[in-house]
């Protein structure tokens, strides 16, 4: 059984203010309070940490919060050092591991927000690191064999906001900060290079980092009001292709900012918000959105409809589900429904589904394409790393992708499908679409040419195939493909020939179908036999 419920929208309050998990934050004396987690917050103030520790006798008694936040800061640093070293070890085999992103979202890791910054800032920073303490000399054998924890603390030492004081490697290591400073001026000599910054640099010629993207939610505020706050504080552009997306500097940390926690801006990247783009839902249309979860695509439809119509978005994981309602909530939409089952098991002729007249599709995939948002350029083989998806794999992902995409274009109402991946493999783009062109030219379809003035097109393995969209990983730092195809009756309207000049990775398991206790009736009526 799978479950189908309706979207209850949350009550308004929920947005206004001061909002989302910030309301969780207790009010009073945040910074340094028990449940703080070193990284992700506001560092405490440093003199209380400062080497000579002047605290005075009659000092009030705060060490019960210092030392939370120390201990705290300390776990952190244990955390990141178990990720880094799977990570290190699985580089140095050149055998895959699981993604930085995927071991820090383990359960076992406990502030996931801290160590994730910690690995890869760590990472972003490691030849430097290595560098100054083969100058410094300063590990014996003892502390040789810890070296995923001895690079994270030389990272706070050298470069973190926090000075380590508790810990028998912090200790270790404080003890020679003078003797790691030092080498770390003498390498900046020596590389001829006058800030860390170009240390880095040169350690990672590929390593211009991606911009920071940002999808401006247009249900909640409008593209010039979001530049002008955003503003404030960075540079901001507007993106040449895709309208409500805004260009960042690289690293810009906007984890914190009021726009981002309250959803009246999206993290989103460019390929991810072009899928959504491309299918150019009009305000009050039906619109599914096939394979839904975390749902940043969900809510990009739901602003470009301007929050009118209706989006049925489905979604197989139970999992995922919560997080796309959790997106949804954020973004203020009120015109999603919640699907929760296998798109597979929708059947097309039901009448629920008789005004859908288009579809996303953008169905689990290899990933081949996000290597960057993997991190995995950050490792020390990131030249060498290809992503081993075995041919089994991706053989299997391309059987569901192509019935997936076939499903899609047999409901009976739908004019536009949108079939993306953020896949770089010919086998889950170009040969799934080729492979479903007989069926989509019986049904009255053709392919459609999202962003004409974009070059990169679709490899040249069948004719048409120029239609295609592609971005690629090194040219524009994340592959993606997009195919769009239009019911051919509907080709001439001006919505599909001005079309705009303008991240997954999951197995499904389940194919059953579950009802929550409340179904949307039609939706039972849906899924016809089951
Ligand atoms: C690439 S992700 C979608 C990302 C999403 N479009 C976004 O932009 O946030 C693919 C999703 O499809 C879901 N999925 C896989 N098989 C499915 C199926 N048969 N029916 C519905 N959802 C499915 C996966 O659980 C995963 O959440």
């Amino acid at each position: 059984m799978a479950r189908f419920k309706k979207y209850t929208p949350p009550a308004k309050k929920q947005f206004s203010g001061a909002e989302s998990h910030k309301s969780k934050t207790p009010p009073a004396k945040p910074r340094f309070s028990g449940t703080e987690s070193h990284k992700s917050k506001t560092p405490p103030a440093k003199p209380q940490y400062s080497g000579t520790e002047s605290r005075k006798p009659n000092t009030p008694p705060a060490k019960p919060k210092f030392y939370a936040a120390e201990r705290s800061a300390l776990y952190a640093r244990r955390e990141a050092a178990n990720v880094l070293r799977t990570v290190l070890r699985g580089d140095a085999e050149r055998r895959a591991v699981a993604s930085i992103k995927s071991l820090v979202f383990s359960p076992s890791v406990r502030n996931k927000r801290g160590t994730f910054a910690l690995v890869c800032e760590t990472l972003k920073h490691l030849n430097v690191i290595k560098d100054v303490l083969e100058i410094a000399n300063v590990l014996n054998s003892k502390w040789k064999k810890q070296e995923p924890l001895v690079y994270i603390i030389c990272y706070d030492i050298l470069f973190g906001k926090d000075t380590p004081s508790i810990g028998d490697a912090e200790k270790f290591l404080m003890r020679r900060k003078d003797a790691l400073l030092s080498s770390l001026a003498t390498l900046l000599v020596r590389k001829k290079v006058e800030s860390v910054d170009q240390l880095i640099g040169l350690s990672q010629p590929n390593g211009d980092f991606k911009p920071r993207y940002v999808r401006v939610n247009t249900l909640k505020i409008d593209v010039d009001s979001a530049v002008k706050e955003l503003e404030k504080h960075y540079t901001v552009k507007k993106d040449e292709t895709v309208p409500d997306l805004l260009v960042l500097p690289p690293g810009s940390d906007l984890h914190a900012h009021p726009l981002l926690t309250n959803g009246r801006i999206f993290l989103q990247g460019k390929a991810s918000s072009m899928a959504a783009a491309a299918l150019q839902p009009e305000a009050g249309w039906e619109v599914l959105d096939a394979c839904s979860a975390p749902g940043n695509k969900t809510v990009h439809l739901a602003a470009l409809m301007e929050g009118q119509g209706k989006i049925i978005a489905c979604e197989l994981n139970e999992e995922r589900v919560k997080r796309l309602e959790h997106t949804i909530k954020l973004s203020g939409a009120t015109n999603i429904e919640v699907c929760h089952g296998d798109f597979l098991g929708l059947n097309p002729k039901d009448t629920s589904f008789a005004k859908v007249r288009a579809i996303l599709l953008d169905p689990s995939c290899s990933g081949s394409g996000t290597i960057t948002d993997r991190l995995d350029h950050l490792l020390p083989s990131h030249s060498a790393v290809k992503l081993n998806y075995d041919s089994i794999r991706l053989h299997k992902l391309a059987v569901f992708q192509k019935k997936a995409l076939a499903h899609a274009l047999s409901f009976p109402q739908v004019e536009r499908v949108v079939y993306s991946t953020c896949s770089i493999d010919q086998i889950e783009n170009e040969d799934v679409v080729s492979s479903v062109l007989p069926l989509a030219s019986s049904l009255g379809f053709k392919l459609a040419t999202p962003f004409p003035q974009w070059q990169r097109r679709g490899l040249p393995v069948f004719a048409g195939s120029e239609h295609l969209f592609r971005m690629d990983p090194v040219e524009d730092k994340e592959g993606f493909f997009i195919a769009l195809f239009v019911k051919e009756n509907k080709l001439d309207t001006p919505k599909s020939s001005e079309l705009p000049q303008r991240v997954c990775r999951r197995r499904h398991k389940q194919r059953s179908i579950r009802f929550h206790p409340f179904i949307c009736p039609k939706m039972f009526r849906a899924l016809g036999g089951i």
